[in-house]
């Protein structure tokens, strides 16, 4: 019932068109049941009177029926669309508008064909359901209930002994919609998880071929469509079951209809235009019934696909943007402070688990130049993803001049922070569109002059169609290293005060990496920078190395004073075989 009542706001806003089809319907219906009727008197007044006239007249009568029948039709067709579609394009536009709201910790643990088959397929049979099975459905009812009472009002008898077999049609029909739910509910998770297999071996095929594991991907994906076909294939058993039952009692209530009907008239108790017009009749009340089963298996589809689309709907959206009195990010400047900040993500168990970053304490200066270094897993991408708030501390405070993070405009303060991500991603576009993401009307010498930066501007220069080129979803057709560039430029044009580098040179070879070191010294000149390396050779210009350990800062000082602790930092250093600059 909650489902039905939620779906109702969806249908609110076309409820004028909701109107108009069912007046069209009712006056659809109306006429339906008028047409039997006219029938009767052509047999009862025209032909067993001989009245030529009348038998015309009503010819007349039930051809314009058919005429305004069809033009009803028409319409009430295009109506029933028209708010199928409204509510497809209210329900995807909330889907969209929420996946974009949604944090990273739902992203964390979200599979995308998941999302991908309740934007697509569950959305269309909540659809087919509201805009068209809905519709049928009460247009059935009022065929049903109003040609039972128009036979009523002819013959009660006989429609009463007609209708002796429609209470077992009605059980058969409520078994079918007991049994029916459930398969559809399998089937719409079933879709889901085949949309999930399909995506991830279409984005994995890399490593698939690479591993030839080509075969078992093809059996993974064939177990699962196996599982979807077997589930339909119950379901096709109990439509196989209980449809052709129904023929059968519609059959037999015709039957009956003719032989009681027969007697009644032979016994001279019903005319026989009446036993004629109940010939007619009683497809009114067959038909509904017969309807009925696609209808309920049209309803179970949207009762199962609803929740799954309601359930994205109703995820708590953890980080959001203060609601008011949001300080202002234009005049950012940089000044980054962690006080006494932990982090855990929100599947981990505070109270038994260590969390990823404990008791964090730093103060950053306006341009300071910080570099992050610390063995794999120990809290680099974390501690920095918390600038921007893709997670909010779960202790502590992170201010920025000042202010706590949670207590600036969301968007304005991601837009003050550029990011080179440690995985890059780039847009099927072209290559300017690409380093224009963040400033959509940055104007040709802007984004050839972040390029520069990036040491990506030769590059594209020869590129087909220079910075119109167009580029994979993956960048594809570009290195690792080009794409990392890309990315790079994409962060310089934003001119952010604080830019954050996450292993932003780790696909470079070193002679590039050198180059765009030199590069960015002029770009972080003013900038409050962090840079996450493993390699020592791109934090040496850091004004401070931070060391972490098992989420905790083990160390920190510049490159020299690192050097001589001996400490974890010279391990490293010694490791990479690299020469102490002197200071
Ligand atoms: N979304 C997540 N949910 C739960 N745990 C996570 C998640 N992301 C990372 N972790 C865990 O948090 C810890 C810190 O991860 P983080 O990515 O910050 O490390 P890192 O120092 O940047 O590592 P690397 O140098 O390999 O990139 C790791 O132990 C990791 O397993």
């Amino acid at each position: 019932m909650k489902i039905w009542l939620r779906l109702m706001k969806y249908l609110r806003p076309n409820s004028k068109w909701i109107l108009l089809s069912i007046v069209l319907m009712m006056v659809g219906t109306l006429v339906d049941l008028v047409a039997p009727w006219l029938l009767k008197v052509i047999f009862d007044q025209g032909i067993g009177k001989g009245n030529e006239n009348l038998i015309l007249l009503l010819i007349l009568a039930l051809a314009g029926i058919q005429v305004v029948k069809s033009l009803g039709s028409f319409v009430q067709g295009r109506t029933q669309e028209m708010v199928g579609q409204n509510v497809v394009f209210m329900l995807r536009k909330e889907l969209y508008t929420q996946l974009q709201k949604l944090s990273f910790s739902y992203y964390d643990k979200a599979q995308t064909g998941q999302i991908m088959s309740r934007m697509t397929g569950d959305i269309e049979a909540v659809k087919n359901f509201i805009g068209f099975g809905s519709m049928m459905m009460f247009g059935g009812l009022l065929t049903f209930v109003g040609t039972i009472i128009f036979m009523m009002s002819m013959q009660w008898e006989v429609t009463l002994i007609s209708m002796v077999f429609t209470p077992l049609l009605i059980i058969s029909l409520m078994r079918f919609n007991k049994k029916v739910g459930p398969a559809w509910g399998q089937i719409r998770e079933q879709m889901g998880r085949l949309t999930t297999t399909l995506q991830e071996n279409i984005s994995g095929i890399r490593v698939v071929k690479a591993f030839a594991r080509e075969k078992t991907e093809k059996n993974k994906f064939e177990s699962r469509n196996d599982q979807n076909f077997e589930t339909n294939m119950e379901r096709a058993k109990m439509e196989a079951k209980t449809f052709p039952l129904m023929g059968f009692y519609g059959g037999v209530t015709f039957l009956l209809m003719v032989f009681v009907g027969g007697i009644y008239v032979a016994n001279g108790k019903m005319s026989l235009g009446t036993f004629m017009a109940f010939q007619w009749y009683v497809w009114g009340v067959i038909w509904p019934l017969n309807m009925l089963g696609w209808q309920i298996n049209m309803m179970q589809q949207a009762i199962k696909a609803a929740p799954r689309v309601f359930e994205v709907l109703d995820t708590p959206i953890t980080i959001d943007t203060i609601k008011e009195g949001a300080a202002d990010t234009a005049n950012i400047i940089g000044r980054v402070s962690f006080e006494e900040v932990s982090f855990h993500f929100a599947d981990q168990d505070a109270e038994k688990e260590t969390g990823v970053l404990s008791n964090i304490s730093l103060h950053i200066e306006q341009g300071e130049v910080v570099a992050v270094l610390g063995s794999t897993g120990s809290g680099k991408s974390s501690l920095i993803a918390l600038l921007s708030r893709f997670y909010d501390v779960s202790g502590g405070r992170l201010l920025i001049d000042g202010i706590d993070v949670r207590d600036y405009e969301l968007d304005g303060l991601r837009r003050r922070i550029g990011i080179v991500p440690q995985e890059t991603f780039l847009f099927s576009a072209s290559i300017r569109d690409n380093i224009a993401y963040g400033v959509p009307d940055a104007s040709q010498e802007q984004i050839e002059w972040a390029a520069r930066k990036a040491q990506i501007h030769e590059f594209i220069e020869t590129m087909p169609f220079g910075y119109d080129t167009l580029i994979g979803e993956r960048g594809v057709g570009l290195s690792g290293g080009q794409r990392q560039r890309v990315a790079l430029a994409r962060a310089i044009l934003m001119d952010p005060p604080i830019l954050v580098l996450d292993e932003a040179t780790a696909s470079v070879d070193t002679a590039t990496e050198s180059a765009i070191h030199e590069a960015l010294l002029e770009v972080m000149k003013g900038r409050t920078t962090f840079i996450i390396a493993q390699r020592l050779s791109s934090v040496k210009r850091a004004d401070r190395i931070i060391v972490l350990d098992k989420g905790q800062i083990v160390e920190q000082g510049t490159h020299k004073e690192l050097y001589e602790r001996g400490g974890f930092f010279r391990g490293l250093f010694e490791m990479q075989e690299i020469a102490p600059v002197s200071s």
